[in-house]
């Protein structure tokens, strides 16, 4: 057989042995781990075929495992490969070809319907046809460039020779497979933070920073590994911090990475905010940033194998989760502070439908809330809303 066919063949078996229970990136690791024969080479070729394969979502059903593979390939992707020329040359030849001529090739067969099947569910505004195929395409890799790293940032990425655009002040833009953390000091020099993730801080600079006395204090109740802590940091400057998460494991990569960033003063504490009553100190705040656990489904560029394990009533169960969340935080929320709710899902009950309950149930007032669309520029799509309780 040959080495194509191997891959193929790979391909096929490890997508067999994936339940959609854990991501498919774990998998494949743990895949490649057991099965110690495949080379660098190759694990490259089965992850970018599995990956393709699963950029279809449920498109073209009717095909067999290897055909869909193929036909991933081809769409995803814009540059020859072996793998194709062997095994599909005359996909191969036209690989560099414009994109609906690709689809034409393939009957049309693949569309937005069966690429993203949550049409129905969808955020107002998002444009259906060009989010759902957005997912043919892998998404860039963001950083976002500390207060006065620039320079160092630039001079590194030069020195090392890497193909990378700064888009605005402080975004840059680079390749996926860029192996970033060999060639900058993250998190002190750059954070990876994706480009809509870092529009999230436009709402942070627009706060008004003469009423926090003597300075503000901040919640991030739902602070994963800091990113938006760091955010709010770089934009807010001398802030009094607290953060918070459900489980230990996750403060602890937090507390590695704020050592990183050289954020020493901070209180953290793990609370479940699912449940009721809890205990924080240096409550109330003048800021609350919850970024809540959501389906991610505007990030689904990233982890493709969601197009076809996502179950559409889970919307519903983060929506409830979130809206718990939301009402535990709030109650150590100042009179007169600022609370700002973030998603990275594109679906309108975990975003505008949760900010009008925020607003007839804990009776916040909305200042702003916007979708920040990042699939016309192959980032994550984010939502986000600023909302203040009357003083
Ligand atoms: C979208 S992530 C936050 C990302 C983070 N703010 C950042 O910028 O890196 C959501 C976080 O909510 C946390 N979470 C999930 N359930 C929670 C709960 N019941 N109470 C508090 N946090 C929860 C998750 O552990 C996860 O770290």
């Amino acid at each position: 057989m040959s080495r194509y066919y191997s891959y193929i063949n790979s391909a096929r078996e490890i997508i067999a042995a994936y339940s959609g229970a854990e991501p498919f990136a774990s998998h494949l690791k743990k895949q490649f781990a057991a099965n110690k024969k495949f080379g660098s080479k190759d694990r490259k070729q089965i992850a970018q075929l599995c990956y393709s394969y699963f950029r279809l979502g449920k498109s073209l059903q009717q095909f067999t495992v290897e055909e869909k593979l193929l036909a991933g390939l081809f769409l995803c992707h814009r540059s020859s490969n072996d793998l194709l020329q062997h095994l599909k040359p005359e996909w191969n030849d036209v690989i560099e070809t414009a994109f609906e001529k690709k689809l034409q090739l393939l009957n049309n067969e693949v569309h937005a319907a069966a690429v993203f099947p949550f049409t129905d569910a969808l955020s107002a505004g998002i444009d259906v046809e060009a989010f759902a195929l957005s997912h043919l395409q892998q998404p860039d890799l963001f950083l976002r460039i500390r207060p006065r790293r620039k320079e160092t940032v630039v001079h590194q990425l030069k020195a090392a020779d890497v193909p990378f655009q700064l888009q605005g002040d402080d975004t840059v833009v680079l390749p996926n497979t860029t192996k970033i953390e060999e060639l900058i000091m993250l998190n002190k020099d750059a954070v990876v933070q994706d480009y809509s993730s870092q529009r999230v801080g436009v709402l942070l600079k627009n706060l008004p920073p003469q009423t926090f006395h003597p300075k503000p204090s901040v919640w991030d109740c739902c602070a994963a590994s800091g990113g938006k802590s760091i955010m709010a940091k770089d934009i807010l400057g001398d802030i009094d911090l607290t953060v918070s998460d459900v489980r230990e494991s996750i403060l602890l990569n937090l507390k590695k990475r704020f050592a990183e960033a050289g954020i020493k003063h901070y209180n953290s504490k793990v609370i479940d905010l699912s449940h009721s009553p809890f205990t924080i100190h240096y409550s109330p705040f003048d800021l609350i940033i919850a970024d809540v656990p959501c389906s991610g489904s505007g990030t689904w560029g990233r982890t493709p194998e969601q197009l076809s394990f996502f179950k559409q009533e889970s919307i519903e169960t983060y929506s409830a989760l979130q809206k718990k969340i939301c009402f535990n935080a709030s109650t150590k929320l100042k009179p007169g502070g600022y609370f700002l709710y973030i998603t990275c899902s594109v679906f309108k009950k975990e975003n505008e439908e949760n900010v009008q309950w925020l607003q007839d149930e804990l009776k916040l007032n909305l200042l702003k809330q916007e979708l920040l669309i990042g699939y016309t520029q192959k980032a994550d799509t984010m939502f986000a809303a600023l909302l203040q309780k009357p003083a």
